[in-house]
């Protein structure tokens, strides 16, 4: 359903750089594949040149193909047709997603006349349905209020339910969970994974979490300074990590009852995107890693011994 080759996403303006380099993915029907990796590596880029939402800052180059058809390149009425109505996306901040004075109905009815034709009675009917699916049916009627008078795990719950308005087939979540407190970030994960089995969709999650990863998705993509370092099913990825960056992240999932450990921190940092060139080659890892160190990979705990 989803190919995307060598997808590469530039930064314009007076200091031009690559945020994205050379992406590879493919996403069958139905399928779930996370997309993890630090702040910074590019997983918001590229799922938004995905979904045609790239700032105009930013330009996608290479090929982007769904259901066969290429949408790099494709003029903006034709691919809003079929990204805006194939591929919902549920941003991370749901404030700064939804409109702060229209209520709830209000919004979820734009996205909806956008690609529907619906009469009134059908349009509140869709609208009851979609808030039902999320969990929002029954008692207070959600659809009149604003977003300011809901809680965050509710806010999240519309943005979900405009996210899957128009059928899409491919639902991307930016961190979904970032902004909710730890009791609502697992009831929001659940419903996203619970929609996406009964819907039939596929699903891009952006996470940095792999615990969430490991019950989540059967694939997995590792992100590091705007390229993919490691890909394959989850279960291998996280028995067998290959990449340093993917070794630290498994080894700081937290574990019960592991009080004493301290958590591993990177002896290295990513390159600098906006000045790859002034990283000397001999400073670099084998897999793109700057390092600080002399020795090539060293791993200390958070007091300095290694
Ligand atoms: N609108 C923009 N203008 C300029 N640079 C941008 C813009 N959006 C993103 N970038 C740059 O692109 C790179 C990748 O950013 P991106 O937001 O995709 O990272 P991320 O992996 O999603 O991080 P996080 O986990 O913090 O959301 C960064 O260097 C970022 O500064």
């Amino acid at each position: 359903m989803l190919e995307v080759g060598g997808l590469g996403v530039e930064v314009v303006g007076p200091e031009p750089f690559s945020a994205v380099r050379n992406v590879d993915l493919t996403l069958a029907p139905g399928e779930s594949l996370a997309l993890v990796g630090e702040s910074g590596s590019g997983k918001t880029v590229t799922a938004s040149a995905i979904a045609g939402l790239l700032p105009p800052a930013l330009t996608a180059t290479g090929s982007i193909r769904f259901d066969g058809k290429e949408l790099i390149g494709m003029p903006a009425h034709q691919r809003r047709e079929i990204a805006g109505r194939q591929i919902g996306f549920v941003f991370q901040e749901p404030m700064s997603a939804l409109h702060p004075i229209l209520t709830v109905g209000k919004q979820i009815s734009e996205a909806l006349d956008a690609h529907f034709d619906l009469s009134r009675a059908q349009r509140r009917d869709r609208i009851a349905e979609l808030l039902d699916l999320v969990g929002l049916g029954g008692g207070r009627d959600i659809a009149r209020c604003r977003i300011g008078q809901l809680s965050g795990g509710m806010r999240q719950r519309v943005m979900i339910a405009m996210a899957i308005s128009c059928r899409p087939r491919l639902l991307i979540a930016d961190e979904p969970t970032t902004a909710l407190d730890v009791t609502l970030q697992k009831q929001v994960m659940d419903l996203v994974t619970g929609l996406q089995r009964q819907l039939g969709l596929a699903l891009i999650l952006i996470t940095h979490d792999l615990a969430v990863v490991s019950e989540t998705c059967e694939r997995v993509a590792v992100m590091y300074a705007g390229e993919i370092v490691e890909t394959g099913p989850t279960r291998a990825i996280l028995r067998n990590p290959r990449h340093e960056y993917t070794q630290a992240l498994i080894e700081a999932i937290p574990r019960i009852g592991d009080t004493r450990r301290r958590l591993p921190t990177v002896a290295a940092t990513a390159p600098n995107l906006r000045d790859e060139r002034a990283v000397p080659a001999d400073r670099r890892t084998a897999s793109g890693l700057v390092r600080e160190a002399p020795e090539h990979w060293v791993r200390r705990d958070s007091a300095g011994s290694r």
